[in-house]
């Protein structure tokens, strides 16, 4: 059969297809979501759940005027294949390809850049006042998913937006699932909204039934006197409904015709709509549909048996390092507690779930609530552990400035995806954490040279008296052996790893073992270089970097993380602060700019995050000093 993807250039081609050829192209899209990422990776279930939407959404709205804006993003694959982005689909999260994410510099149907989660409403908002502002006629949708809804911005829209009674139309996606399945009191409601028989007429259709009956009328009006008792009982969606939306729904997602209904209603009411559209998660492929938490976001997989295609001897991840680590603590103290923000499988701590579930809290997608929680819990004694994304922990700043350091309350923030992510890119990497945790009084923050020292300083955090931040990158890690026993490392305390005259390597974290390679590349063309393993970002070992730097005169510090105020900043400012202004310092990181999405290994290489970027820049600064040396000769006759 003639391919009906292939005929769709535009969002304006679907309106000349009739439901059974859309339901065709379901077919077909759903074929080369699975085909594509299961070589590429990337967020397959949430996209199979959101086929059907994705079409009536354009059907029913002109994305090239409209503004529909996806939160999180990682759902838009459909919306990319069609609104002209076929013929790249196969450079899907490719380094110099298409974004996992909605990009506005990729194309005009996007309206919004996301990638964290439930910011989808305040944007859609901003964009409906900017409209009505300058008096121009469009919609502006927002389509968020009930994961999303959890969040605390999410429910600040929702709030501001009923207040405003403006045009603007929410779609809530409902697949009962965050990348877990979905946690919270909001999500119960949304489940007894599906259930129960009583919820699923429509208000309008109440009102009809009591016209027509004898008294009905009458009844009408007492029941719209008791409002507030009788419309829970009898009109769907009540907390939308209170918050100012006119609800709609639920209605099967996986139903164009039926969505397509919906959404059309929805574009002619006027004020704030909240569309309920039930999906399931991984729709039409059966690996996805048993296990969408794999298939949230997976790697490459086989596409007729759904098994992950895994490196062969790959060592365990720093993940895998930290979730065990966790259970080992925890067997011995009862005092620790397991937080994460949606995200048990990505942290690791779902096993710790498994082993200790009355100490282990899934808060849902609210990363500042679970940092304030665990204030509360470390000041009622306990020692939380909060394991989140470097890049999420960004949202909960003044959480932990105002609620965790400025108490100096024992939490440790264990920051998994530290560092270049991959293929998530610029919204996901996690290379501020340095910069924003160093400012703030009393947090110690350390980083791994491997997944060994990863544990001893998990222990070390967790019994340390005050704020302690952990961050480890993502994926596999050394390959070292692990040690049974767990130590603590005395806090504000380098380690060095090799000896040297000519210049000091200082690293952090996984940059030590580049820095490794790179010495004795070194060594090997004449030059003697020292490597020390910084361990603490904060405090540091002063004493040691000091006499290195003195001894040398040229040190070389080395971060996977923002060069401005990141670990090189902290070494630059101590040097200052010791009056040692003669010391030639090259730090190596990440400059000023977004970096953008591609293997980890093309990203580092870029960035000179490697053993190769190491030496080259030593050997730049030796020419440069040896120019220099000849240059002051040269004049004064020594060196
Ligand atoms: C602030 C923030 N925290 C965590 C995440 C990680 N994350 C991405 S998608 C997702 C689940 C979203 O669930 P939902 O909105 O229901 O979408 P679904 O995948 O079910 O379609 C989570 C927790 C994120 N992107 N942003
Ligand atoms: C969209 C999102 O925020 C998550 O799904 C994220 O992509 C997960 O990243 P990892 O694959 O590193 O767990
Ligand atoms: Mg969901």
């Amino acid at each position: 059969m003639a391919s009906i993807l292939k005929t769709i250039y535009s969002p304006q081609d679907l309106q000349n297809l009739d439901y059974k050829e859309l339901q065709c192209l379901a077919r077909e899209i759903r074929e080369t979501l699975i085909n594509t990422v299961s070589v590429t990776g990337g967020h397959l279930a949430p996209n199979l759940g959101v086929v059907e939407l994705t079409i009536a959404i354009h059907r029913v709205f002109n994305s090239a005027v409209d503004r529909i804006i996806w939160d999180v993003g990682h759902q838009s694959y459909v919306h990319k294949l069609l609104t002209g982005r076929q013929a790249q689909f196969s450079t899907l999260r490719q380094y110099g390809g298409l974004s996992g994410f909605p990009k506005r510099d990729e194309s005009i149907h996007d309206a919004f850049d996301t990638g964290h989660s439930s910011t989808s409403i305040s944007a859609a908002l901003g964009m409906v006042l900017a409209r009505d502002l300058k008096g121009e006629k469009y919609s502006v949708v927002a389509v968020i998913g009930d994961g999303s809804m959890t969040g605390g911005m999410a429910f600040e829209a929702l709030n501001h937006a009923g207040h405003l009674k403006k045009n603007l139309i929410v779609i809530l996606n409902d697949n009962e699932m965050s990348i877990a399945p979905n946690v919270g009191a909001l999500s119960s409601y949304l489940s007894s909204l599906r259930t129960d028989p009583k919820y699923s007429r429509s208000k309008d259709e109440i009102a009809e039934l009591l016209q027509k009956i004898p008294h009905g009328p009458k009844l009408l009006k007492v029941v719209d006197r008791l409002k507030d008792s009788l419309k829970y009982l009898v009109v769907p969606g009540m907390l939308f409904e209170e918050l100012g939306f006119t609800y709609l729904g639920p209605v099967d997602g996986h139903d164009i015709k039926a969505v397509t209904t919906m959404l059309k209603q929805a574009k002619n009411l006027g004020g704030p709509v909240l569309v309920h559209v039930l999906t399931k998660k991984g729709k039409g492929y059966e690996p996805a549909e048993k296990n969408p938490d794999l298939f949230h976001g997976v790697g490459p997989f086989d596409v007729v048996t759904g098994a992950i295609k895994k490196i062969p001897g790959a060592p365990p991840s720093y993940t895998q390092i930290f979730g065990q680590t966790m259970i080992n603590l925890a067997k011995q103290d009862d005092k620790i507690i397991g937080i994460t923000a949606a995200m048990p499988s990505g942290t690791g701590l779902n096993k710790f779930a498994q082993e200790f579930p009355n100490r282990y809290f899934d808060v849902g997608i609210a990363e500042q609530h679970a940092v304030t929680m665990a204030a509360g819990l470390a000041a009622g004694g306990y020692r939380p552990v909060v394991a989140i994304y470097s890049t999420f922990l960004q949202r909960a700043y003044d959480q932990v400035l105002h609620d965790v350091c400025l108490q100096n309350l024992p939490v440790t923030f264990a920051l998994d995806r530290a560092g270049l992510v991959g293929d998530d890119g610029p919204t996901h990497h996690g290379v501020f954490d340095l910069a924003y945790l160093r400012n703030i009084p009393n947090m110690v923050i350390m980083a791994p040279k491997d997944e060994n020292e990863l544990q001893h300083m998990l222990k070390t955090a967790v019994y340390h008296n005050a704020p302690t931040a952990v961050r480890y990158p993502r994926g596999a890690g050394e390959g070292v052996a692990i040690d049974s026993q767990l130590q603590t490392i005395p806090i504000g305390q380098a380690e060095v790893l090799w000896d040297g005259e000519d210049v000091v390597l200082l690293a952090i974290g996984n940059m030590v073992p580049e820095a490794l390679k790179a010495a004795e590349n070194l060594r090997a063309q004449g030059i003697s270089a020292a490597v020390i393993n910084a361990r603490y970002v904060k405090p540091l070992d002063e004493e040691l970097i000091l006499h290195y730097a003195a001894r040398t005169g040229h040190l070389v510090t080395v971060e996977e993380h923002v060069l401005m105020g990141g670990f090189g900043s902290a070494v630059l400012e101590l040097l200052e602060r010791a009056g040692l202004s003669e010391v030639k310092v090259k730090r190596i990181g990440i400059p000023d700019c977004f970096v953008e999405h591609g293997k980890q290994k093309i990203l580092r290489a870029n960035y000179g995050l490697t053993a190769e970027g190491i030496v080259e820049t030593v050997l730049a600064g030796e020419q440069r000093l040896h120019k220099k040396r000849k240059r002051i000769k040269a004049v004064w006759g020594r060196e």
